[in-house]
């Protein structure tokens, strides 16, 4: 709750600083700004006030990285108050209202946008620029080639939808383009998956359509006959994938000869997926390349990729990078979360995770394989799969129902990770660290858009994941918690319970009334307890499972050994252990031994039935400790490029990881078979979802 109270803060004195900017920049302000072309000196102005703005609105966001508190929220409730808070400053300011929008720097009546794509971007909603917007429009209307970088969801498809619509229709590129039945395209537009490409085409058919202009979009697993008949009839705008357009190209089916506008979306991802060629092969169909403006967007680019891109862009390019250097790379309105667990134990816990941090929005979940996304969906209540293997009209059912909301969790591979923008997604949860670090970001950033805020907890397996280099490299500072417990569980879903519970009607109450009274005096309950069984029954949590913090395992708990000295490998735990436990009992019962980051102990998780039997043979050896923990300490992280758990552990034979007893654990080593961590790229966790799959990576 605390860290959300302030992100809230924090936005709130954003809008203050916004306000107060603005009005500072109208007192500067003396002449009247609405004219859709104004002259030169004035663009210029605004052009500097905007940036103004922004940079202010940056440094905001630098302050605002993740806290590190970690209650579970109900960001319902937060929401609502804030939007509540919202209407207020509204009703305040009435009469002041007019005159901010007249103020805004980015106001759409401020830049060179006509009459009905105006009214367009009105009706849905759009008054003002975003900051990246805001920043290339003037240069991509008046011709420059350029770069463009803002974090997930601050509406890079606007930036170069709108110049471009307005390039074609009023400005440079109106008196060179075709026009006419059979006309070839002006625009076209490439990106890496054919969900982003449906996404993108949408937006410029929608504000395409209102300056007349025709967009088509052509992907793979769709059928060729409506492309085809599309691009004969002849179309302003094409929207695709590399490899669609390819084979259209190969059929004779598009000229691309005469292009005005050439855009690569998601850039980065579109040349990591292998299609650098077919990228190279489409964009060289241009005639004359000095006629052409290339474009390329994404909220990572990585050096290697501005260096391929610069083939395609002209030496002349602006780039307007709004992440830089800035050490926060991952989106500034979403909480970052880290929350360690067995892979065996992600189903039974995500529906926690869902209850205490979806706000009764939607959940897309992460996994790495696909069958993996399709087993999990198969697991959770309402959920369905997304990734490459399903048939494309399946994949296009499947994300309209999650868009319009007859479900409400995704699981999905990476093929949803990129610039898919959907309404009131609230949480996102990766079942492990992805590879890079840019998967991570464009992961998380399905949340908290448009300014929104949202979660994302990516779940971690203690002993081998480093998640260390993911922070470094996003800048994300994460929030560290444990699987959430009875009681957070039970604060979140209870007030939405508590509501549905008073939102239903009166006149239900004398059906009921003689069966309630009978339980309140015949139960044996106080009528608090029974109202607090009525909450949980309405909130469908009857069942109430307490979790171990290491390894998110049900009815587990975690133990702190000490001895008095640095642990130095978990063998080296393991063997203290044997001087008072059974090896059986040991390895049956111990799970997830890992290191604390202090080296002075190790943490492990045992069933809870077997508690009372560790720590009673504590008793029985000296020097060492036995503690039920509460919280868990700093651990070690894996060192991949050691490939091993910390440091020590001598020379001798480095035993290893076997998922021998069919169970989830470490073997440890044992005596003269060698202790240690071996490398554990052959480690694994011998249990898929309830053991059925041994040895799966997510
Ligand atoms: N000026 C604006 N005012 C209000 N909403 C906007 C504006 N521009 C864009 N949006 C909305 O913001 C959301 C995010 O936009 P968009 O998908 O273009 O983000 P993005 O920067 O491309 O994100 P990603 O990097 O994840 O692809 C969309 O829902 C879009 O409609």
């Amino acid at each position: 709750m605390p860290s959300i109270a302030l992100a809230n803060n924090s936005s709130d004195s954003k809008d203050k600083k916004e306000k107060k900017m603005k009005k500072k920049i109208a007192l500067e302000t003396s002449e009247p700004q609405d004219e859709i072309f104004s002259d030169k000196k004035q663009k210029k102005k605004d052009k500097k006030k905007r940036k103004a703005m922004e940079i202010d609105s940056e440094d905001e966001e630098r302050s605002e990285t993740s806290s590190e508190l970690v209650e579970p929220v109900n960001l319902k409730s937060e929401k609502t108050k804030k939007n509540k808070k919202a209407k207020l400053a509204e009703e305040d300011d009435e009469g002041e209202g007019e005159v901010a929008k007249a103020e805004d720097p980015n106001a759409i009546s401020r830049f060179r946008i006509s009459g009905p794509l105006r009214e367009k971007l009105k009706s849905k909603g759009i008054e003002s620029l975003f900051p990246i917007q805001a920043r290339t429009f003037d240069d991509v209307l008046d011709g420059s080639d350029l770069v463009g970088r803002a974090r997930t969801g601050q509406g890079k498809t606007l930036a170069f939808v709108l110049p471009i619509l307005e390039s074609l229709t009023n400005g440079p590129a109106k008196a060179s383009r075709k026009t006419g039945y059979g006309r070839p395209p002006s625009v076209l537009v490439l990106l890496p998956t054919r969900e982003l490409a449906s996404q993108v085409y949408d937006d410029f058919k929608v504000y395409g359509e209102a300056l007349g202009l025709v967009s088509c979009c052509l992907y793979g697993g769709a059928s060729y006959h409506p492309q085809e008949m599309s691009l004969k009839r002849g179309v302003d705008i094409v929207v695709g994938t590399p490899g669609r357009i390819k084979d259209h190209i190969e059929r004779g089916n598009i000229d691309l000869s005469l292009l005005k506008f050439r855009v690569l979306d998601e850039a980065d991802e579109m040349l990591r997926m292998g299609f650098v060629e077919d990228v190279e092969l489409i964009l060289g169909k241009v005639e004359d390349v000095s006629k052409v403006q290339t474009l390329l967007f994404s909220a990572t680019l990585p050096d290697w990729v501005k260096h391929i891109s610069s083939r395609f862009l002209k030496s002349t390019k602006k780039t307007i990078d709004l992440v830089g250097n800035e050490k926060m790379k991952a989106s500034t309105s979403v909480r970052h979360i880290v929350l360690p667990c067995f892979t065996s134990a992600i189903p039974q816990l995500i529906p926690d995770i869902i209850r205490c941090y979806s706000s009764g929005g939607r959940t897309i979940i992460f996994t790495e394989k696909r069958e993996s996304a399709n087993e999990l969906a198969g697991l959770l209540h309402g959920a369905r799969a997304l990734h490459g293997e399903i048939q494309q009209s399946q994949r296009e059912v499947t994300l309209s129902g999650f868009r319009s909301g007859k479900f409400m969790t995704l699981v999905a591979t990476n093929v949803a990770a990129r610039g898919l923008d959907i309404n009131d997604v609230q949480l996102i949860i990766q079942c492990e660290p992805p590879r890079d670090v840019e998967a991570y970001i464009h992961r998380s950033g399905r949340t908290g858009r448009a300014g929104n805020t949202g979660v994302a907890v990516m779940l971690y397996d203690p002993r081998r994941s480093n998640i260390s280099k993911i922070q470094r490299e996003s800048g994300v500072k994460f929030e560290h918690i444990t699987a959430p417990k009875p009681a957070d569980i039970a604060k979140a879903v209870g007030v939405e319970a508590a509501e549905k519970i008073t939102e239903v009607s009166d006149s239900v109450v004398p059906a009921f009334k003689s069966a309630a009274e009978d339980l309140l005096n015949n139960s044996g309950l106080s009528a608090v307890e029974l109202l607090a069984k009525a909450l949980a029954t309405a909130a469908g949590y009857t069942e109430v499972k307490s979790r171990s913090l290491l390894t998110s395992m049900e009815n587990h708990v975690t133990l702190l050994l000490e001895a008095g000295k640095p642990i130095y490998t978990p063998s080296f735990a393991f063997g203290m252990l044997r001087r008072f436990l059974p090896e059986d009992k040991i390895d049956s019962s111990v799970k997830g031994m890992t290191l604390t980051a202090d080296g002075n102990g190790a943490v492990f998780d045992v069933p809870a039935a077997d508690l009372d039997a560790f720590l009673a043979g504590q008793e029985n050896a000296a020097n060492v400790s036995l503690e039920v923990l509460q919280a868990l300490p700093p651990l070690q992280e894996r060192d991949q490029s050691r490939g091993r758990f910390g440091g020590g552990g001598g020379g001798r034979g480095r035993g290893g990881f076997s998922d021998r007893s069919g169970g989830s654990r470490f073997s440890g080593g044992k005596g003269g078979r060698g202790g240690g961590f071996s490398d554990r790229r052959n480690d694994r966790f011998s249990n898929g979802f309830g053991g059925r799959r041994n040895g799966k990576k997510w």
